[in-house]
């Protein structure tokens, strides 16, 4: 679906990515994992189109992104950007139905089928209530939500999403990776930067760990997710347990000096069971 052969791009003449190859398969759910200031955000600019390479090619469905028309492009890809973009004063049903701009027909102007794919979206995202609400007058999750919403309503082969859960409360995580895996069952590529290492364990088959504009890890899950790649990746002690539920591995940041709630949070302390919590 992806392929990204000698990648380098960056800003200002300094490349961020180091030469990147990658082939993401139709049909993948992949999270794209690493420190900050590590280049995922770039990677997916220059994977996009929106950031012109120095040098190397991307192509989509095996066409080269360069002679894709926005259209064509956009019907392949659709892009959950992790910089808020000035919605200004347009409301979140304008905003969520402009990811049917491809399938507008010459000259002509949005049709029912459009009206009900954006109402979807809206509902699957949970902001349909929000839909005559202004982008400008949202909380950071509803903002994030809609613009998520907007990306499903594109109904593209491949979704690419920058950071859509970072303003996301547990319990909406959940719904949007669960919705983000459901889409994957029906077929869509999914391609998901995140910070939230534990959830792109849950939800994600492959993980590619970037670290100074390189792949430093790539492979499934359980190949991947272990305390020595993980402390190798973020300079600093994880440990990796098993989930007790569904046994998928998630990792525990261990502190480098005993943290301050530790012996007062902890089992038998004094805040520990049995105690009353917060004494002073
Ligand atoms: N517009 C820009 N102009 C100049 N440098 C930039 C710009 N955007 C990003 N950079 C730099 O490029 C490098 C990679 O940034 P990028 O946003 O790709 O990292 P990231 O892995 O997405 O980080 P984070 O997890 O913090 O979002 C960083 O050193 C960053 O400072």
């Amino acid at each position: 679906m992806i392929r990204i052969e000698g990648l380098r791009a960056g800003y200002g003449g300094r490349d961020v990515l180091a030469g990147i190859d990658l082939r993401i398969a139709p049909g993948d759910m992949v999270g794209l994992l690493g420190p900050n200031g590590a280049g995922k955000t770039t990677l997916l600019l220059a994977a996009t189109g929106v950031l012109p390479p120095s040098a190397g090619r991307v192509s989509l469905a095996g066409r080269d992104i360069a002679s894709l028309s926005a259209r064509e492009r956009a019907k392949l890809v659709a892009v959950v950007p992790q910089r808020a973009e000035s919605a200004g004063g347009l409301t979140v049903r304008t905003v969520v139905r402009m990811g049917r701009y491809p399938y507008l027909p010459f000259l002509g102007g949005y049709g029912e089928g459009d009206a009900a794919a954006t109402k979807a979206a809206m509902t699957a995202v949970g902001v349909a209530h929000l839909a005559d609400r202004r982008m400008n007058e949202l909380s950071g999750g509803e903002f994030q939500r809609a613009l998520t919403a907007r990306a499903l309503a594109q109904d593209a082969r491949a979704m690419i999403l920058d950071e859509a859960s970072a303003s996301l409360d547990m319990a909406r995580k959940m719904e949007l990776y669960g919705l983000l895996a459901a889409r994957n069952a029906a077929g869509t590529t999914i391609v998901a930067a995140l910070h939230d290492i534990n959830l792109a364990a849950l939800f994600c088959r492959r993980l590619i760990f970037i670290k100074n504009g390189r792949i430093e890890a790539d492979g499934p899950v359980a190949a991947v997710f272990t305390s020595q790649t993980l402390s190798r990746i973020y300079e600093t002690e994880i440990l990796v347990i098993a989930h007790p539920k569904s046994g998928l591995p998630q990792a525990l940041a261990v502190p480098a000096a005993p943290a301050a709630g530790a012996a007062r949070n902890a089992p038998g302390g004094p805040g520990g069971s049995g105690g009353s919590g917060h004494h002073g």
